[in-house]
């Protein structure tokens, strides 16, 4: 056969194609194997299930799978949870300053579309810094003074209506779960957004927003008629639209005459907010870190109570000797009952309604002296934090006393005290919540009289003690 010069080029050509096909090949083997070598530093664990991981054994229970976990692999492991390789690390003080040193959150890119883009607990810095600037305005210690005398009033009003509904049903313990939500949620509401409805529309916002935020554990996140995330998506656009109605309205009021009252109003008069849908997003973004966590502890407050009538009585006589059962209570109130509040302290720890704090590694980072990948969540358990305590599975207020009685706060050691999380992202509210709890429980021990009939621990996604029980008005 002649050789032309074409059949030299094609030649030249076929041989530069097999040494570029080599060095391809050479190099993806390359980056195989030193990805295969990074993996054996992973930490031990496995990812489970396809797309799903470990989540539905992790819903289960987060606690108890942790504590399994940890034990299974001596201490740090890896696992996959809601689509997500995770990391859940070892409770030592080491790592809680890793993990609360982070600042992006780990949630699944899904939540965003559920509390929104521009929500606090969506954004990451410098975005974050930003919008936890503004949002802090709202909860300034003369902000919180000021929203005292409503959580009060509302208080003494809901205790009253169970108390009524427990004379009506004869002494019969009931569910008391959605009398407790609706008190949570119209609490939040008039407080954190200044919004005072019928009850109907409370109820019916409060429905609304239970669907919205179910479409945080849709598994398929598709707009299709009949699934969850459909469902959950057209509650928040009418949730949204109801919102906005009140952002409207309140703007008005507060150009016209009216002093900012709420959160929101503190939103709605400064100069720096972005737009209505920031706005939006605050709404829905306080109302679901700031009602379902009341919810959980105010059921586990009353489980604790009802195990400890020793306690209960101690309890009481102390808001006895500091409070005539109808002046205002005040900041110095909250502050003469060192008992309550080590009380709750200690409910949080033994029931810290939200189970872990995430993070999202923007870099490749040692753990315990594991490799673990950037884009890998990190969880940080504070059920796990409390375990870590003399005698774990004791109650006793006595941990957060000084020896001269003083109440001995650790809320902001988490690596000894984990119920708020900590660092740049740490519970933007957990002052609020605290003074809610203590005006709940100031007028429970007061003036009324209860029985917890049953108890069934919830594990997710809030840990709590969901109780019936009975509810009278005396002592
Ligand atoms: C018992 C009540 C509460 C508990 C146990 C609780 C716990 C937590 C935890 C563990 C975090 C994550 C912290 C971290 O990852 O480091 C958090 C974040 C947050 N909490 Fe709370 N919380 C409670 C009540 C509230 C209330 C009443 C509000 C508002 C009114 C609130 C607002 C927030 C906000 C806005 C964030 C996000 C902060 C950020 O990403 O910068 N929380 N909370």
């Amino acid at each position: 056969m002649a050789i032309t010069s074409s059949s030299l080029g094609l030649a030249k050509t076929s041989k530069r194609f097999a040494v570029a096909a080599c060095g391809a090949l050479a190099l993806a083997a390359l980056v195989a194997w030193r990805r295969a070598r990074r993996a054996r530093r992973w930490p031990p664990g496995s990812f489970g299930w396809p797309l799903i991981g470990q989540t539905l054994e992790f819903i289960k229970d987060p606690g108890a799978f942790q504590i399994a976990g940890h034990a299974k692999h001596g201490g740090t492991f890896k696992t996959s949870i809601l689509f997500s390789p995770t990391v859940f690390v070892s409770p030592t003080e080491a790592n809680a300053k890793l993990v609360f040193s982070k600042n992006s959150l780990g949630f699944p890119s899904t939540f965003k579309y559920v509390l929104g883009e521009t929500s606090l607990s969506m954004v990451n810095d410098p975005m974050h810094k930003r919008i936890r600037t503004l949002n802090l305005r709202a909860f300034t210690d003369a902000q919180l003074d000021s929203y005292l005398p409503q959580l009060q009033e509302l208080t003494a009003k809901h205790l009253s209506l169970w108390a009524a509904a427990g004379k009506r049903g004869q002494g019969q313990p009931c569910d008391l779960f959605f009398d407790i939500k609706l008190y949570a949620f119209e609490m939040a509401q008039a407080v954190l957004l200044g919004a005072e409805f019928p009850i109907e529309k409370t109820d019916r916002l409060m429905r609304l927003f239970n669907t919205t935020m179910g479409g945080l554990e849709a598994v398929i996140p598709l707009e299709i008629p009949g699934l969850l995330w459909h469902k959950a998506m057209s509650c928040r656009r009418q949730l949204v639209g109801e919102y906005q109605q009140l952002i409207d309205t309140r703007r008005e009021q507060l150009r016209v005459v009216s002093k900012p009252t709420s959160m929101l109003d503190t939103m709605l008069t400064a100069d720096d907010v972005n737009s209505d849908v920031e706005l939006q997003d605050f709404c829905i973004a306080m109302m679901f870190a700031g009602h379902d966590t009341s919810l959980s502890t105010m059921q586990s407050v009353l489980y604790w109570l009802s195990k400890q009538p020793a306690v209960l009585a101690e309890l009481r006589q102390e808001v006895l000797a500091e409070w005539d059962g109808s002046s205002q209570l005040t900041r110095e109130t909250l502050g003469k009952v060192p008992k309550v509040r080590a009380f709750l302290q200690e409910v949080w720890r033994l029931t810290p309604p939200v189970p872990v704090s995430n993070r999202n590694l923007e870099e490749e980072t040692m753990i315990d002296g594991y490799l673990v990948p950037k884009g890998w969540t990190v969880s940080f358990v504070a059920a796990l934090v409390g375990q870590k305590v003399e005698q774990p599975s004791e109650f006793r207020m006595g941990r957060y006393l000084d020896p001269s009685g003083h109440f001995a706060d650790q809320t902001f050691e988490p690596w000894i005290y984990g119920v708020f999380g900590g660092g740049t992202r740490m519970c933007l509210g957990y002052k609020f919540a605290r003074d809610e709890m203590l005006v709940f429980m100031i007028q429970l021990l007061r003036h009324f009289s209860f029985t917890v009939a049953s108890a069934q621990a919830v594990k997710f996604p809030f840990n709590y003690w969901r109780i019936s029980g009975t509810f009278s008005r005396g002592l």
